[in-house]
């Protein structure tokens, strides 16, 4: 194998996207929106810190790279179309396995209709896949985090923890039971919430974000771009009853920083809440609603959280990159 023939090797043979004017051939691709508005998005994964080979095939890590991407183009409300793979290979990784990286991500592109459209090879001391996704929006009509306003419900899709439990589960290497290979299933190949983003056009306004890190930080993203505060029901967050059988002691913990479960958390005015359902059943998706934006009278945006025990601050707790001991 060499760069050269490993890129003939992965091209595809035809495109789906009319709006394509050239993919994978030349210095870089081009492509011609027709009055809608481009969303796009690049999210990186690397070997040691988003998966390891103990907790994920190689068709694992392309079909995840790439849900992590689609999960926030479906985060914008938009329509997944285009990506590009930028691989550091290391020398651990041959061309059978860099090949069933990509038949992970063409799975998951074909669900959606998206052609790879370009990328960049190059060898490293660890696998790394960054992809950068592109997707179309109707004008002006993309869902911001900057949106949510006093009043609105806060709502989030399915269930949270799972992919923390997930990996605990093969990092423990518990004994395979249906429930924890439910929970592996979520950690490996997540269902970024791409139909249900889209079946809330009706709604005139939207706020929403995906859930990579854990609500507790992405309420905070949602709290400190809108300028409101939010107060989260500790016993509404959904967990799965997997989670709640395999793991109880950390069930809190990891619904609330856990991340990587790519559910959609958002907010919506009452009146519309009603649409939010419509979206959730005609899609197949559950949706929960965990609590209420409000502003109280501090200046500073803050997320609380609601237990038996009283209202307290809910910080950012996920997983956060560059942080050192302390900080
Ligand atoms: N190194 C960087 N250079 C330029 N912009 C960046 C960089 N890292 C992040 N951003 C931008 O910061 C914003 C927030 O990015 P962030 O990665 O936190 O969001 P996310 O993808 O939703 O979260 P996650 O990476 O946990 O999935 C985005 O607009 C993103 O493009
Ligand atoms: C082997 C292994 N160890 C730890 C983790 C957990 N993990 C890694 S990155 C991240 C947050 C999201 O990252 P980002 O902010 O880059 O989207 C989490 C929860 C894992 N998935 N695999
Ligand atoms: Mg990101
Ligand atoms: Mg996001
Ligand atoms: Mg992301």
């Amino acid at each position: 194998m060499d760069e050269f023939s490993f890129i003939r090797s992965i091209r595809p043979k035809d495109y789906k996207q009319q709006s394509l004017i050239k993919g994978i051939d030349d210095d870089a691709a081009v492509f011609r929106p027709i009055g809608e508005d481009v969303v796009t998005a690049v999210d990186t994964m690397v070997e040691g810190v988003h998966f390891s080979r103990q907790t994920m095939t190689p068709s694992d890590v392309g079909y995840r790279a790439l849900a992590a991407n689609i999960s926030d183009l479906a985060a914008m409300g938009s329509t997944p179309a285009f990506y590009l793979v930028s691989l550091v290979v290391s020398e651990s990784w041959s061309e059978a396995e860099l090949h069933q990286l990509y038949e992970g991500m063409s799975e998951l592109a074909d669900e959606h209709g998206m052609d790879l459209i370009g990328g960049d090879t190059v060898s490293g001391s660890e696998l790394s896949v960054s992809i950068t996704v592109f997707g179309y929006v109707d004008k002006d009509k993309a869902r911001y985090r900057s949106d949510a306003e006093e009043g609105d419900v806060v709502f989030v899709t399915g269930t949270l923890g799972d992919s923390r439990a997930g990996l605990a589960c093969m990092q423990k290497s518990m004994n395979r039971t249906n429930e924890i290979d439910y929970l592996i299933g979520r950690h490996q190949r997540p269902s970024p919430r791409v139909a249900f983003a889209q079946a809330l056009k009706n709604c005139k306004r939207v706020a929403l974000n995906d859930v990579s890190d854990g609500i507790a930080n992405e309420t905070n993203e949602i709290a400190e771009s809108s300028q409101v505060d939010l107060v989260i029901q500790a016993n509404f967050v959904p967990t799965s009853e997997a989670i709640q059988a395999v793991f109880p002691q950390v069930v809190q913990e990891w619904s609330l920083s856990g991340g990587e479960d790519f559910e959609l958390l958002g907010t919506v005015s009452k009146a519309e809440w009603s649409l939010v359902e419509e979206a959730a059943s005609a899609t197949g998706v559950a949706v929960t609603v965990i609590g209420e934006v409000k502003k109280m009278n501090d200046e500073t945006p803050r997320v609380y959280i609601e237990t038996e025990e009283g209202r307290t601050i809910l910080r950012k707790s996920g997983y956060t990159h560059l942080k050192k001991e302390g900080e």
